[in-house]
């Protein structure tokens, strides 16, 4: 009922015809310097927007101006249609105050289809009931390892805000930071760095290869596995990975699934009773060696029988998931092994080391990875008291118990694989009653398989999945 100083200029007359969305009026007055921002065209909408704002450029300095703004106007000109380099050219014609109307990217966000969400997998579990730190129990969300969340700010260093999938009708809440977690492990991690490490001789270690094709090149991979292991790798523990929709089709393949384990575990063990489970569903690759064949053996079958110049070429064109030799022979698994029994339409079992798993990660395997890991010490005690497996000695008929000391190797080893390279594995199955393993395992693969989205590494989609989500695929113009 009363009129404020100072008074607002009259609002535009063509504003009030935008009867949906909120513009916003800004004026710039052009210097000889650029505004310091960059402009692209949405490939989806059309739209011209803003993709990057310059720090300390003039359109930063003004505040005004905000990555993901809409064009919608320059001096008067409407924008819908145009080119970014048509755009430019409107721009350097002006002189003096140059006026954009803008549709901000806040009240766009509202509005804003699934592509524009940033989706995060969780790799560790978190319960706000146990984190004395969180600011506000209340306002934190819980989640476990394997959750999908739905991340809607991560503004604040510390605390990100995110809900979980399917839940973004309601009130977002507050989950730690990668930062935050980073950390929180790295503070509990000397522990772990500092415990005593026993140091064995090689002789001694087991190793069977896949399928009990228990060759010795199978155990001196593995001796090679477990000597390079905890000496390589990131220390940065697992935090939360991007992830992306992904919609299978009836045509496309089945994903490769991978399974890890330190020595022991029983990797073996759950991939041959899925075989024997399905024969027809699943597969194993067959590999290739340089050694000669043996009478009972079929090529194809037990092994691919190559020459060592063939097998070198290959090494050389990077054919190889894992190869290594022994006795003066070649062996190693191919990336063509896998694509045969793909090819097949079979869901391929492959069995790796961690440190392999690079090789297969990529959006034409769309690898599920499974880590198998071993239950407390306790549980191993009681669990493979009958069990036997094959020494690393070159005597065949060598089997023994597991000791004291092979546990307390399997749980190292899989702490070190988890630190390593938790942030791979899509599954973790504890190992102790093998029944229940296996149960859950199958049950976990056909959930997979039969899941209408499944949610994969946006990596596998873009290379640098933040920015090129940013730029949709167009390059920016400099404005
Ligand atoms: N949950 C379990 N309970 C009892 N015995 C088990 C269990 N899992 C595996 N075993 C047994 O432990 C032994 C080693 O298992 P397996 O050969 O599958 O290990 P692995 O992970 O493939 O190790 P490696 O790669 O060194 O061969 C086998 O005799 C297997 O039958």
């Amino acid at each position: 009922q009363r009129d404020f100083e100072p008074t607002l200029p009259p609002i535009p007359d063509d504003v009030l015809e935008e009867e949906e969305d909120s513009v916003k009026i800004v004026s710039l007055v052009k210097t000889k310097e650029p505004l310091g921002a960059t402009i692209k065209r949405d490939k989806s909408t059309g739209a011209i927007v803003v993709a990057r704002i310059m720090r300390g450029g003039a359109a930063d300095k003004s505040g005004l101006i905000h990555e993901g703004d809409e064009l919608k106007e320059v001096n008067g000109v409407p924008l819908e249609h145009r080119k970014p380099k048509e755009v430019l050219s409107l721009l350097a014609r002006s002189q003096g105050e140059v006026r954009f109307k803008i549709i901000p990217a806040s009240s766009k966000e509202e509005m804003s289809s699934n592509k524009k969400k940033l989706f995060l997998r969780a790799l560790f579990d978190y319960d706000p009931d146990e984190d004395p730190a969180v600011p506000c129990k209340d306002a934190a969300v819980a989640f476990k390892r394997g959750d999908v969340l739905q991340v809607v700010s991560m503004e604040d260093d510390t605390w990100w805000q995110a809900c979980h999938l399917g839940d973004s009708s309601t009130r977002a809440g507050l989950i730690p930071s990668q930062q935050l977690h980073e950390r929180r492990v790295a503070l509990q991690r000397p522990k772990a760095l500092f415990k005593p490490r026993r140091v064995k001789p090689p002789a001694g270690l087991r190793r069977s290869f896949r399928l009990g094709r228990k060759s010795s090149w199978a155990r001196e991979v593995a001796r090679s596995r477990r000597w390079s292991t905890g000496v390589h790798g990131s220390i940065r523990p697992p935090t939360y990975i991007e992830v992306m929709p992904y919609h299978k089709d009836s045509k496309d393949r089945h994903r490769l699934v991978v399974l890890v384990g330190p020595n022991g575990v029983g990797v073996n063990e759950l991939k041959r009773r899925l075989l024997i489970s399905d024969p027809d569903h699943y597969g194993v690759t067959v590999p290739h060696t340089t050694r000669e064949k043996r009478r009972q053996e079929n090529e194809g079958v037990d092994y691919h029988f190559v020459s060592i110049h063939m097998f070198e070429e290959d090494i050389l064109n990077h054919r190889f998931i894992e190869y290594g030799r022994y006795n003066g022979h070649y062996y190693g698994t191919s990336l063509d092994s896998v694509h045969r029994v793909m090819a097949e339409g079979k869901v391929c079992l492959l069995d790796v080391h961690p440190s392999k798993i690079k090789h297969v990660y990529t959006s034409e395997f769309k690898p599920y990875v499974v880590f198998v890991k071993p239950p407390r010490i306790e549980e191993l005690r009681l669990t493979r008291r009958r069990a036997k497996f094959l020494c690393d000695e070159e005597d065949k008929n060598s089997v023994r118990i597991f000791s004291e000391e092979d546990f307390e190797d399997m749980i190292d080893l899989a702490e070190t694989m988890e630190r390593q390279c938790g942030h791979l594995f899509d599954k973790v199955i504890v190992n102790g009653d093998i029944a229940v393993a296996f149960r859950e395992l199958k049950a976990d693969l056909k959930k997979v398989e039969e899941a209408e989205v499944q949610w994969i590494p946006a990596e596998w989609i873009c290379s640098s999945p933040t920015k090129a989500r940013r730029s949709c695929g167009h390059l920016d113009s400099w404005i």
